[in-house]
């Protein structure tokens, strides 16, 4: 039988927390709960607060109104944040300086890296500078520095923004063997893949609020739909980000990509009809087929791994 809500161990609690920046209310009296093992998907328009909370989550922001409970060790919450730097490190050397500021004592700290290394194959750039690495190899670090002290929590804002397909499954490979090894995660994403493999529970931000939180039983039907258009005025994609059932917009060489769950497609399509938008093309997207080959290492709690 499914555990009901009241016996589930609760992780962090939001309660009515509001954030503003100068005087810009970002999020507005948001209730949140989040319990051991779940894995939730944040999902929302450019701009609605996804990152924000996120980094209220993590604790590196505060509220400005409303409480934040924290029920698990603040060290234990791993953060990937959008974007890594190019730095002039090598993995080895960063990992290092990372598991030393979390107090990992040195043997159980190399152990840890080269398992992570081997489990992330990066061994063989574990000595070189990462001034070189493409975007895949720089979001295996790092998730690797986030998973690094063996997090109860996993924070991540857009992990697979920006790479390639192949970069794409590999670290949904991974994020799934997370979660089969009892791993709580908040993800901030949009691909509809990783939702429907990885995410028990989809929260839809909208101007700083939620506007829907479900099961992923209910959203494993909903897939994605990609409209590519021509839009006649410039204003128009900010309106359509606060449009329910967007899920991305993005504009590249003047067409407008934008990513809509597909229960919203028709109203979607109608509203950039109505603003005289050029339709290029519609895509519903197909993942059906996709089969799923992950080895389920102990990535996360290593064999003998302790501090
Ligand atoms: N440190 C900050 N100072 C001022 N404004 C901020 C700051 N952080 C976020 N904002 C503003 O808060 C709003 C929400 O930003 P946030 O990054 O949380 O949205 P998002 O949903 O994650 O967007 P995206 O999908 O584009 O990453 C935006 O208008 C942003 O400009």
């Amino acid at each position: 039988m499914e555990p009901t809500i009241a016996t589930r161990n609760l992780i962090i609690r939001l309660d009515q927390i509001s954030k503003s920046f100068s005087g810009k209310l970002v999020l507005n009296r948001l209730d949140l709960s989040i319990f051991e093992n779940e894995i939730i998907a944040i999902i929302g328009p450019n701009g609605s607060g996804k990152s924000t909370l996120l980094r209220i989550i993590s604790g590196l922001s505060t509220v400005s109104t409303g409480i934040r409970e924290i029920c698990t060790d603040t060290k234990r919450i791993g953060y990937v944040p959008d974007r890594f730097p190019k730095l002039r490190f090598t993995p080895l050397e960063y990992l290092h300086d990372m598991g030393r500021i979390h107090g990992i004592v040195p043997d159980k700290l190399a152990q840890r890296i080269n398992e992570l290394l081997s489990v992330f194959h990066l061994e063989e750039s574990a000595n070189r500078r990462m001034v070189g690495f493409s975007k895949g190899m720089l979001q295996k670090v790092n998730i690797m520095q986030a998973i690094l002290n063996q997090p109860n929590l996993l924070l991540l804002d857009e992990p697979l923004s920006g790479l390639d397909q192949d970069s794409q499954q590999e670290l949904i490979f991974l994020l799934q063997s997370f979660k089969n090894q009892g791993l709580t995660m908040v993800m901030i994403c949009h691909e509809p893949l990783l939702i429907r493999t990885v995410a028990d529970r989809v929260v839809s931000i909208n101007q700083g609020n939620i506007v829907s939180d479900q099961s992923s039983r209910i959203n494993q039907s909903v897939d994605s739909v990609i409209i590519k258009v021509r839009l006649h005025h410039s204003l128009f994609p900010d309106e359509l980000n606060n449009h329910p059932g967007i899920l991305k917009v993005q504009i590249h060489d003047g067409i407008t990509t934008v990513h809509v769950d597909s229960h919203h497609s028709d109203s979607i399509l109608r509203k950039l009809l109505q603003e005289d938008a050029s339709i290029v093309s519609v895509n519903h997207t197909e993942y059906e087929n996709e089969v799923f080959h992950f080895r389920d290492s102990s990535i996360l709690y290593g064999e003998d791994v302790e501090q």
